[in-house]
């Protein structure tokens, strides 16, 4: 055999490292000789800088040297999770075959390739996500997403236009992503570049590629069954993702079940904004507390990871959103119920991932003990859910899968409590095999048999403390102390000699050993092969135990919603379709939470419809909760679809199909373009995709400019609103500008409220109660009193206020449609600019009007142009 260690690093072997390296040239390869995983070169620079551990260099032949590290074997569980976090894809190389058995060089394949999206290994995974990969077919109309986590054998797709691809990325939260070669610099551009991302050649985004593969892994002539045989697009993206699978070593994946699309007509539309802005997952800053973590109160890994998607998916019909309020109000009534389930998920563990790891042969004895567990845990939740008298939850009790014949099996056959590590022994239980009882029997009897040696050989020499004794570098020995020595007869052969004693082999303690180490060896394989045969035989239920934990995660859903309901205080809304969304006593979920000591959340009413009240414009100083009122709103809606209670005092919610919400560009400025520019293409995506559904949050949207555009902007939006002939979107807008409040008097369906202040000699008492009517001032001043702003300027900004005030007409602001009604147009602001203009420019700004189709023209395109104009008379 050739000699391979770590400290010597021999040519012939660096040569098969360099020729399995060529293969993986972006994966770290971590190389095993003997008990090390060895990385050399660049991976070793790498490896040591990431894992903290100790780069050498030895001889590479006799004129170079390579750099060196590496790490025990049995560490790799600590070491990989820290190479692919820190984002390398890594190539696991073993030794394919027992170094024992040949004399040459062993044999080394990489047995496993990890990266961030594909990833079995506990340490790398986390528990309350899912770990997806996507992969991407980008096209400029219909891209093709799929979404496949190898670690639950989840498989969905879908296709649609960027807009919503970028939201499913948003949803699903990818760890890598998969690309077209030649869209990789397009991808970063319109996702970004928060993504791991992996390319591979077009040829693998081709249909007949991606069907052939899918049939062939589901082994079905067609896709219908599985209702995406229309998603040609998504059907390339979900070939490309299998091929990944491949080309990474992922060749066990009986647990890929089946593929099912992510069906976008049953989910409330939130678009990026929204999930952002409403903090729904994630803060901006990660310390701040988000929605889920006020709702999730799961207790099972798959109840939180589907926590995660249906708080971004909410229903959008009445049936199902009903089914889960149902449930979850059954569980609020019935505690003792709702105990007894909580008591039987607790114990359940990762029931979904466990499974998967039977599909990959991966599963440890002690995991199929508590897979067991979890079945077993199983019974009274499908008896409680079979016996509640809400239909939903008998639906559930059908669906569970106990697997008696399972369970029964794992009872039988293995031992309660097993080691981990099925080397260690003792796994199968006894009377499972005769032969292995007999082994056991051997192995086991040893100390009997032993005994009888020793009593037997002490009669005989006459040496009375003659002892029989085991170590691991003489086996088994006889024991004799130095005063009994001349007893000794002549065929036991000594092998050491201490102060007081010496000791000794006998022929027939030396067959006995035998026997026993062959007996363990045997056991060992044995005992192998009964366990994996016991684990395919679980092959056969990885499909209901899937089912099983997708009930188990909507249960534990829902109890933790019963759960975060009683303990908040919510109220189950009342679902309908009229177009009217009417809160009582609403408030905010995550900020009622966490307000300082002695203060209390004060609630408040909204109320919404499509025929009085259709859009609210929102004034009061800063700080006095307006954007507060408009999230709690929008939070409300989404925790009711979701299928919880809400914080309110009342809710009727006329289901929501689309929410958007829009906050002034000053709060997200993004590089490159003009605030402005982003917000108008953003409030464009807004306006053009509105439904008489939608539920709109406009937040400060004008801030971004100058007052008279921002006026201007926020007019004509919540005109558009008004007049579309078609929907009748319902609406919150959130503005310092009070001449906004002018618009109630032109439209019937506008109207005003503001958020209640005191003032109380120089100070702004905050009320935070929305009432009827606008405000007067903006109070932005007092505000800066309040932090601290030197008097001085506190003194000129009032100064300056009173001016302008005065010259706009006591706040009103000239050239809106108030002048209509008598207002005073000659001598406006307006009027004087445009006098003052240079002629040829007038000239221009003149032809440009008049060459316009008012016609034709979206209000966008008209705030486009009067943008145009502005630029241009900036440039004046
Ligand atoms: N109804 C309420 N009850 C108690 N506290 C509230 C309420 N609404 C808001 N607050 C508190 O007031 C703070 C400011 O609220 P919010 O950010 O909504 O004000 P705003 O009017 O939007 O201010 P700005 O115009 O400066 O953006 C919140 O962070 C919250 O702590």
């Amino acid at each position: 055999m050739a000699k391979e260690t770590a400290s010597v690093v021999e040519t012939p072997l660096m040569k098969q490292y360099n020729s399995i390296k060529a293969k993986y040239p972006d994966a770290l390869l971590l190389f095993r000789v003997g008990d090390f995983y060895e990385t050399f070169g660049e991976d070793a620079v790498k490896a040591s800088a990431i894992l903290g551990i100790v780069l050498t260099r030895r001889a590479n032949g006799a004129a170079s040297y390579v750099e060196l590290a590496g790490f025990p074997h049995h560490a790799l569980d600590t070491y990989l999770p820290k190479l692919v976090r820190a984002g390398h894809r890594v190539a696991i190389c073993d030794q394919l075959e027992d170094p024992k058995l040949t004399k040459k060089i062993v044999k080394r394949g990489v047995t496993e390739l990890v990266t961030p999206g594909v990833s079995y290994n506990d340490k790398v995974l986390e528990n309350k996500q899912n770990n997806f990969l996507a992969s991407i077919h980008l096209l400029p109309k219909s891209t093709g997403i799929a979404f496949l986590d190898i670690s639950t054998g989840e498989f969905l797709i879908a296709q649609g236009n960027n807009d919503y691809i970028d939201k499913l990325l948003q949803t699903f939260h990818p760890s890598e992503v998969i690309v077209q070669k030649s869209k990789r610099q397009e991808f970063i551009a319109l996702f970004g570049e928060k993504f791991y991302i992996n390319t591979f050649e077009d040829w693998v985004f081709t249909i007949d590629f991606g069907q052939e593969l899918l049939l062939r892994h589901f082994d079905t002539l067609s896709l219908k069954g599985f209702g995406v045989e229309d998603q040609g697009n998504g059907v390339i993206a979900a070939g490309a993702a299998l091929h990944y699978l491949a080309e990474t070593q992922h060749d066990k994946v009986s647990h890929i079940c089946r593929i099912s699309r992510v069906e976008e007509d049953h989910y409330v539309w939130l678009d990026k904004f929204t999930v952002r802005n409403l903090e729904i997952l994630y803060s901006p800053n990660d310390q701040a507390t988000t929605l889920i973590d006020v709702l999730d109160q799961t207790i099972s890994p798959m109840g939180s990871r589907l926590m995660r998607r249906w708080l971004v998916l909410p229903l959008k019909e009445k049936k199902p959103v009903n089914d889960r309020l149902d449930v979850v109000e059954y569980l609020m009534k019935e505690q003792a119920i709702a105990e007894s389930l909580y008591q039987q998920i607790r114990v359940m563990g990762d029931m979904e991932r466990l499974i998967s790891k039977v599909a990959v042969g991966r599963i440890n004895p002690r995991e199929v003990v508590q897979l067991r567990r979890a079945l077993l845990a199983l019974g009274p939740v499908k008896e409680i859910c079979s016996g509640s008298p809400v239909e939903p939850m008998n639906l559930m009790a059908e669906l569970i899968n106990l697997c008696a014949r399972m369970t029964d099996r794992i009872g039988r056959e293995l031992n309660p409590d097993p080691p981990v590590m099925l080397n260690k022994g003792d796994v199968i239980a006894p009377g499972v095999s005769p032969e292995l009882d007999e082994l056991r029997e051997l192995a086991h009897s040893g100390k009997d048999y032993l005994a009888r040696l020793q009593q037997r050989e002490s009669e005989r020499t006459g040496i009375p403390s003659l002892k029989v004794a085991y170590n691991n570098v003489f086996g088994y020995y006889l024991e004799v102390t130095n005063t009994h020595k001349d007893k000794v007869p002549p065929e036991w052969e000594r092998r050491q000699t201490l102060v007081n004693s010496e000791r000794y082999i006998t022929p027939e303690l030396k067959e006995y050993e035998e026997k026993i180490l062959n007996a363990e060896e045997s056991m060992l394989n044995l005992e192998t092969a009964l366990y994996n045969n016991l684990v395919s035989g679980l092959m056969d239920y990885i499909e209901a135990i899937q089912t099983n934990a997708g009930v188990v995660a909507k249960l534990d859903c829902l109890l933790s919603f019963a759960r975060v309901s009683a303990e908040n205080q919510y109220v189950r809304p009342e679902i309908d379709e009229e177009f009217r969304l009417s809160i009582a006593g609403g408030r905010h979920p995550v900020i009622e939470k966490h307000l300082p000591p002695g203060e209390k959340y004060i609630a408040n009413d909204v109320f919404l419809d499509d025929s009085t009240q259709q859009i609210i414009i929102i004034t009061g100083p800063n700080m006095s909760g307006k954007s507060a009122l408009l999230r709690q709103t929008a939070l409300i809606v989404l925790m009711a679809q979701v299928g919880c209670f809400v914080p309110a005092g009342e809710a009727q919610i006329g289901l929501v199909d689309k929410i958007f919400t829009r906050v002034g560009a000053s709060d997200n400025i993004s590089s490159g373009e003009s605030t402005f520019m982003v917000e108008m293409n953003e409030t464009a995506s807004i306006l053009n995709n509105i439904s008489n559904r939608s539920l709109i949050l406009l937040d400060e949207i004008g801030r971004g400019t100058s007052t008279y555009d921002g006026i201007s902007i926020a007019w004509a939006i919540s005109e558009f609103l008004h007049e579309h002939p078609l929907f009748k979107a319902k609406v919150l807008f959130a503005t310092h500008y009070h001449e906004l409040n002018e618009m109630a008097s032109h439209y019937r369906r506008i109207k005003n409220f503001h958020i209640s202040v005191k003032e109380a000699g120089n100070k702004v008492i905050f009320m935070r109660k929305l009432e009827p009517g606008g405000s007067e001032h903006s109070f932005g001043i007092h505000v800066a009193r309040m932090a601290g702003m030197p008097k001085t300027v506190l003194e000129k900004a009032n100064e300056m206020l009173a001016l302008l005030e005065q010259s706009h007409g006591g706040g009103q602001l000239q050239g809106t449609p108030a002048r209509k009604k008598g207002g005073k147009a000659a001598g406006d602001p307006f009027q004087l600019s445009f006098i003052q203009l240079n002629d040829p420019l007038l000239e221009q700004i003149r032809e440009d009007i008049l060459d316009t189709d008012i016609n034709t023209l979206t209000p966008v395109e008209a705030l486009m142009k009067l943008n145009e104009i502005k630029k241009l008379l900036k440039k004046s």
